[in-house]
């Protein structure tokens, strides 16, 4: 059964569409990334969301629907680790009902993936990002915090591809760290055919420790392949599209740079954010946001809930990345957790 939808677009303050919702649905994750979780914060007495604190499957699809009627097209699955949630492929089931969601995709670390890639697929999934930082695996074992092992992305990686999942690959490129992993990464997903998009490293939350110091600009990655493997610009796929698209000249593979840092993307940010929660937040930068989870639970009505949330993205105006390349003052602000946002 296909759910019907009445759409009706809103813009904010800067005349950005809604288009876009990321839900977490857990703020839990079996790795320690440092740049995202590092151990000594979220270690052993960290306290995460209790399991009545989580929105449930019915609610996060009735918030889904709401936000395709304000013209959300495309859904992605986050966290923490998104498959650390008990029966996922049932949510995906559940929002592929949605009439009007044109994309659903899942952000995952990869490391359950072998295990869930076919019911995902089987519940209508189309395709996985999972986020890899080295074919190395010391540095990668140093990078995701407990020592996991490139094999077992791998193996996910593999695992969602043959199920017939389209596979994308994310790298944060982090100098110092895995600056030199480039390259190979490059050459190891050209030959398999998955794209891969090179992430600056941002200064999410208030716990990684960033320094622009630590940033590769999106632009020596660029030189650095090119010199190796020629590449040409593309066009965006779509309007907003987050990362800029290059094609291995002569080939139909292509890379994708993010960055955040250097070229910011704020004037065409057309993304939601939903805490695992149930907080509604319009940018990943963002100190606060709205709570969604009282209303739902207090029975407010569908129509009740849609005016909340046209009025908070109609207020909006955060553009945080172009602050922070124009030095804006006073960006030292407490900001919330990128485990909790969900990136
Ligand atoms: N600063 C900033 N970074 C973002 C934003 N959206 C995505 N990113 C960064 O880019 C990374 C990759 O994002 P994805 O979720 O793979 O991007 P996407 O646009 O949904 O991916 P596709 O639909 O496959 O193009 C995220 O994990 C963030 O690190 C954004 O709005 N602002
Ligand atoms: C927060 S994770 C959540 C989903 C899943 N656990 C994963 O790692 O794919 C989403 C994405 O955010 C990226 N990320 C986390 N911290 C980051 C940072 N400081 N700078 C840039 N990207 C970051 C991760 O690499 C990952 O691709
Ligand atoms: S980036 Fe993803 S895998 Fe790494 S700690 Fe954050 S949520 Fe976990
Ligand atoms: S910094 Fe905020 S406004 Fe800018 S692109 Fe990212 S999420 Fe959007």
């Amino acid at each position: 059964m296909t759910l019907h939808v009445q759409t009706h677009r809103i813009f904010d303050q800067l005349q950005r569409p809604l288009r876009d919702l990321r839900m977490s649905v857990t703020d839990q994750c079996n790795f320690r990334c440092r740049y995202c979780m590092p151990e000594e914060i979220f270690g052993p007495g960290y306290q995460f969301l209790t399991k009545e604190k989580l929105l449930s499957f019915e609610e996060l699809t009735r918030l889904a629907r709401i936000f395709v009627s304000l013209g959300v097209e495309k859904l992605r699955i986050t966290g923490g680790e998104p498959l650390m949630r008990p029966n996922l492929p049932s949510l995906i089931r559940m929002l592929r009902e949605i009439e009007g969601v044109r994309d659903i995709a899942v952000t995952t670390n990869g490391s359950l993936l072998a295990k869930h890639a076919g019911a995902l697929k089987d519940a209508g999934l189309t395709r996985v990002t999972v986020s890899l930082d080295s074919l190395n695996d010391e540095r990668f074992g140093r990078m995701n915090g407990r020592g996991y092992k490139v094999s077992q992305i791998i193996e996910g990686i593999d695992a969602a591809a043959a199920a017939g999942l389209l596979v994308k690959v994310n790298m944060v490129v982090q100098k110092g760290a895995n600056d030199q992993d480039v390259l190979p990464m490059a050459t190891y997903f050209r030959e398999k055919g998955h794209i891969l998009r090179f992430i600056e490293y941002m200064d999410v939350g208030n716990s990684n420790g960033w320094k622009l110091d630590q940033v590769m600009p999106s632009r020596q990655i660029i030189e650095r392949i090119h010199r190796e493997m020629p590449l040409e610009p593309i066009e965006p796929n779509h309007y907003g599209e987050v990362a800029a698209r290059y094609r291995y000249v002569g080939t139909t593979n292509e890379i994708g740079l993010i960055s955040s840092v250097t070229q910011a993307f704020c004037s065409t940010c057309t993304r939601a954010r939903l805490s695992a929660e149930g907080q509604l937040y319009t940018c990943l930068f963002a100190s606060a946001g709205a709570d969604l989870r009282k209303p739902l639970r207090e029975e407010w009505d569908d129509a009740e809930i849609r005016t909340y949330i046209t009025d908070y993205w109609n207020r909006r105006q955060d553009r945080y990345s172009e602050e922070r390349l124009s030095h804006t003052p006073g960006l030292n602000k407490k900001k919330v957790e990128m485990s909790h946002i969900g990136g």
